[in-house]
């Protein structure tokens, strides 16, 4: 079938010139190295669509910018993220087709909790204070060894649960154990569903899904709270003093008939947990490790920090004015928060998707872009290859796109390269109508996070100039789980 599918596609496949198992070579290659395959599929077509092979199905990678901003302006009806993110986690079977089907929980994420980031502020900022504490346990002024992503993985998932749910669930080391768990369960369960042939999966894929016990588990701690919340709701209306300002009352705000239920809410807690806590975390635990690799930025976003909270203290607007700690991270992200595919889509159109060069391509089919060759690329960055932290704030005192203080120059030239800017060149929060929602909160919590460390904190590499390997599987990219770093207390 998949020879036989080869020959009927008009879009040619990066494995062509090599042979009869050329497919099953590609395949296994891309497991191990996806980044590299990718690019020899775009130096190959640079202005094309092309097909690769991988384990479990073909991939169509669309080169070129102008292609990008056509998939990521297409509506839902004709490219569907929730399709293509469906058959990468076999969302039906490990986190119900509810959440596909309905997913009003983006539409909390981009308009309530993003409304209420500044106002929420402060409760993120002394959780993060707390959590760098409890989690550090650093007495003294001696250095300690610091294992980097399970412990920064610790404090996103508090932080984070202190604006979800609030105190003092967010402390409560069990729930958060579940949470930063859940997204493990649905990637691993995800794949070995995607094994089981699919007229099997009703039957023999919840043996092998945590849905319902991560359900059960997580209603443990959120049943009792979301009942009170529900039954509160009901009976003072939605504007009753005092109603928590968190993601539970956001989405009793838009949530409706079969959503207003106790396990329905739970589920969205999980969801918009998932989203937040592993992207965040390896985004930190990246930059953590490019800091001490680079540590010349240190100095420089050190002072930053310190002038900027002695002038306008801990707020969301001060965060604003952090140009190189915002640069930096965007930077990092550009060479490492990106896999070799981005911007995953399902062709739902019947009749396939067409670019307005007039390539189609299937309905069915799996669309993505090249995103790391994206990030890599000497038309979009100068000396891509090379960590420059401050390439974007460096941009604003440049005439030609000066931002200060209202992020516009003296010719009216608006300031585009904040780390929550997505563009056909940067795409590590995706780009269109499906980028990140949640990255107003993300860019917040870690700007906070950074500036918190490097005033109160030290760091520096465990091993000098080696930065701990990113772990590759596909087309997914994270930071090394293992590497340590160094850190000791400032002040
Ligand atoms: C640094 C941290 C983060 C990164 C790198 C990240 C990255 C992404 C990416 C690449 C996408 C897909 C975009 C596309 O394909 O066009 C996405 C979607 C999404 N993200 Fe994030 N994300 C982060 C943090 C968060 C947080 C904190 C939340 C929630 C509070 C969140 C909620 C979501 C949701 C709900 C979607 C689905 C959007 C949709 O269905 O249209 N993300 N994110």
């Amino acid at each position: 079938t998949w020879l036989r599918s080869r020959k009927q596609s008009p879009i040619p496949t990066i494995a062509e010139a090599e042979g009869v198992l050329s497919s099953h070579r590609t395949a296994l290659r891309f497991l191990g190295n996806a980044t590299d395959v990718v690019a020899r599929g775009c130096h190959q077509f640079p202005e094309g669509v092309f097909r690769l092979p991988t384990l479990f199905r073909w991939e169509y990678v669309a080169n070129g910018l102008q292609r990008l901003s056509e998939i990521a302006a297409a509506p839902e009806n004709i490219l569907s993220f929730h399709d293509g993110a469906a058959d990468s986690l076999q969302t039906e079977y490990t986190i119900g087709a509810a959440v596909k089907h309905n997913p009003y929980h983006v539409a909390t994420v981009r308009g309530s909790l993003t409304r209420n980031l500044a106002r929420c502020f402060p409760d993120v900022r002394d959780e993060i204070v707390h959590a760098f504490n409890d989690v550090l346990a650093l007495e003294g002024k001696e250095w300690k060894s610091f294992h980097v992503l399970p412990q920064v993985m610790q404090i996103v998932a508090r932080t984070s649960n202190r604006l979800f749910v609030g105190l003092p669930l967010c402390r409560n080391q069990e729930f958060l154990d579940l949470n930063v768990n859940y997204t493990i369960h649905i990637f691993t369960r995800g794949q070995l569903i995607k094994l089981i042939p699919e007229f099997l999966k009703p039957t023999l894929a919840p043996w092998f899904s945590s849905k319902n016990s991560s359900l059960r588990h997580a209603l443990k701690f959120l049943g009792p709270l979301l009942e009170e919340r529900l039954a509160k709701d009901q009976e003072l209306g939605a504007d009753y003093p005092d109603r928590p300002n968190d993601a539970i009352s956001w989405l009793l705000d838009i949530a409706t008939d079969e959503e207003r239920t106790v396990p329905a809410l739970a589920l969205r807690i999980l969801v918009i947990n998932m989203a937040a806590i592993h992207t965040s975390s390896t985004t930190l635990t990246s930059a953590l490790y490019d800091l001490t690799m680079y540590p010349e930025h240190m100095q420089p976003m050190r002072e930053e920090a310190e002038r900027v909270i002695a002038e306008e203290g801990w707020s969301k607007a001060s965060l604003a004015s952090m140009h190189k700690i915002d640069s930096f991270l965007r930077e990092s992200q550009r060479l490492s928060a990106t896999g070799a595919l981005g911007l995953t889509r399902r062709v739902v159109a019947k009749d396939g998707f067409t670019f307005s060069d007039g390539t189609t391509v299937p309905h069915g089919a799996f669309l993505s872009v090249p995103a790391n060759a994206i990030h890599g690329d000497p038309d979009n960055y100068e000396n891509p290859e090379v960590f420059d932290g401050f390439r974007f704030s460096r941009h604003r005192k440049q005439g030609s796109a000066l931002a200060d203080p209202e992020d516009t120059n003296v010719n009216g030239a608006v300031f585009t390269q904040h780390m929550v800017t997505t563009s056909p060149e940067h795409v590590a929060f995706g780009h269109g109508r499906h980028a990140c929602p949640g990255r107003f909160f993300a860019a917040t919590e870690l700007k906070a996070m950074l500036a918190h460390m490097l005033i109160n904190y030290d760091v520096k590499a465990d091993v000098e100039g080696v930065r701990p390997s990113d772990m590759v599987f596909g087309a997914m990219r994270t930071p090394s789980a293992t590497g340590k770093i160094m850190i000791r207390r400032r002040v």
